[in-house]
């Protein structure tokens, strides 16, 4: 990890060329005016004290603030003097300014710069999520990245890098020494960046009983017994499993052909299904090929039946959707767009569909490109990935074409990216399952692939 990551955090926003290059002391200068310009109105007056040596209230026409000198990541901006220009203008800046003050925004705020700095994190996201506290505080920020940093490499802050952050914004010192534990932050960090904490079963006033450490409805207990599923298998009821998916951590599952490996995915899956505002994908699961497609889609319909209350029940995570529509089975291009008209909840397909579609578009018509873009990503929480052996790189030397090479991996990263770019980069749960027993390492490696992450489990 390099130390000049605040400076590139800074400049992503700021910075047309990309990020990268050093920031100049003029674009910290320009993220500072924009963030008086962009805001408009301004905001709601702060409720804690303004950071020290700002005076409460509008800062006057012609009234200086003083900030820096700074020296970020190798650049070092000298001090200077910022003088509004109107009354308008003062309040904003002083507001602005004061935002630094407040110990809640605070610790969003480095929270999300710790994991936009993890490695593998979703790199500077929250420069654009957090754009009008982030532009406001860019300074102090920056500052927050580098003292990080220098903790993550094994080595404190200097003396001065830390007399010239406690100078700017003392709150920041304070929550970044707040946390002493380093696995215990590197966990948090972890935790925070990976899940997103669902209601379960939302809709379902069932009574709920265990299986495999998920709670199901009563309803589909009762179903399973008919069906000779009366209690959970091996992988199944594994603490890695279930329950982790259900708190919407990343898992890899290995098991044997037969283990029960789909509906270990699948429960949770369904569980987190959520009413959502727009239209959208919640969960996008990829297979190798068209009959596990079917086959995967199957049981997902006869699930989704039984939840609904039968042949006349709608979604139970939304009544106004038939659950005919929630889950669509895609096997040719034509099909996707009939799912975008739907607007299913889940799709299951081989990723080469999408890939191939997502190459027509780019040369065809932008237009769709952006309707699939949203459909795809913006209700997104879950990929699933069946088989993962068979759809990963690592088997390339065995797969028949190019676009068999890695499609799953393409279209997630297309995926993720759009999720992280648009969505305020919105944790996505990624799930791999793998089947073959004999190359267990190659699943996980491949599973770990897919990820971005080291997690195995046993199984
Ligand atoms: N707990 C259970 N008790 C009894 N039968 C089960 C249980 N879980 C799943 N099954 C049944 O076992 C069969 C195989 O399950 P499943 O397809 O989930 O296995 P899998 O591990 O995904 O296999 P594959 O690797 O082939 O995809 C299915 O018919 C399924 O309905």
């Amino acid at each position: 990890m390099e130390l000049d990551l605040g400076v590139s955090l800074l400049s992503e926003d700021s910075n047309p060329a990309g990020s990268g290059r050093p920031v100049a002391e003029a674009d910290i200068e320009r993220l500072l005016e924009d963030s008086v310009e962009a805001e408009g109105a301004p905001s709601a007056a702060p409720t804690a004290p303004a950071s020290p040596g700002l005076v409460p209230g509008a800062l006057a026409p012609n009234r200086s603030l003083e900030v820096g000198p700074l020296d970020v990541g190798g650049c070092s901006a000298p001090a200077r003097s910022l003088t509004p220009t109107s009354p308008a203008q003062g309040a904003q800046r002083q507001d602005s300014w004061a935002l630094i003050g407040l110990s809640g925004r605070l610790e969003d705020l480095c929270r999300d710069l710790r994991r936009s700095v993890e490695p593998g994190g979703p790199a500077f996201g929250p420069c654009r999520w957090q754009r009008r506290t982030f532009a406001a505080s860019s300074l102090a920020a920056a500052s927050v990245v580098t003292l990080w940093v220098v903790r993550r490499r094994g080595r404190s802050a200097t003396a001065p890098q830390r007399s010239r952050v406690s100078a700017l914004a003392p709150e920041l010192v304070k929550v970044n020494e707040g946390v002493e534990d380093e696995d215990q932050e590197d966990q948090e960090v972890a935790n925070a960046r990976n899940t997103r904490k669902f209601e379960l079963w939302p809709g379902i006033s069932d009574t709920m009983v265990d299986f495999g450490g998920l709670p199901i409805p009563q309803r589909l207990a009762d179903a399973f017994t008919e069906r000779g599923i009366v209690e959970p298998s091996p992988i199944q009821e594994t603490p890695q499993v279930m329950p982790k998916l259900a708190r919407g951590e990343h898992v890899i599952i290995h098991a044997p052909t037969g283990g029960g490996k789909t509906l270990g995915y699948l429960l949770p899956l369904l569980a987190r299904l959520q009413p959502t505002m727009h239209v959208g994908l919640q969960a996008l699961l990829f297979v190798p090929t068209a009959e596990l497609a079917l086959q995967v889609g199957r049981e997902l319909k006869w699930l989704i039946y039984v939840l609904a209350g039968g042949a006349e029940g709608m979604c139970w995570f939304n009544p106004q959707v038939p659950q005919e529509i929630a889950c669509q089975v895609l096997l040719s291009r034509s099909n996707l767009w009939d799912a975008v008209r739907q607007d299913a909840s889940i799709m299951v397909t081989t990723p080469g569909l999408i890939r191939s579609e997502l190459q027509m578009l780019k040369w065809e018509a932008r237009r769709f490109s952006e309707t699939l873009k949203l459909f795809l990503a913006s209700n997104l929480h879950t990929i699933i990935t069946d088989e993962v052996d068979a759809l990963t790189p690592l088997q390339s030397t065995v797969a028949k074409g190019p676009e068999k090479v890695g499609a799953a991996e393409r279209v997630s990263a297309f995926v993720l990216d759009e999720v992280r770019s648009r969505y305020r980069n919105r944790p996505v749960q990624l799930v791999v399952s793998s089947a073959t027993a004999n190359s267990r390492k190659v699943g996980i490696s491949a599973g770990e692939q897919l990820v971005g992450d080291r997690i195995a489990m046993k199984g």
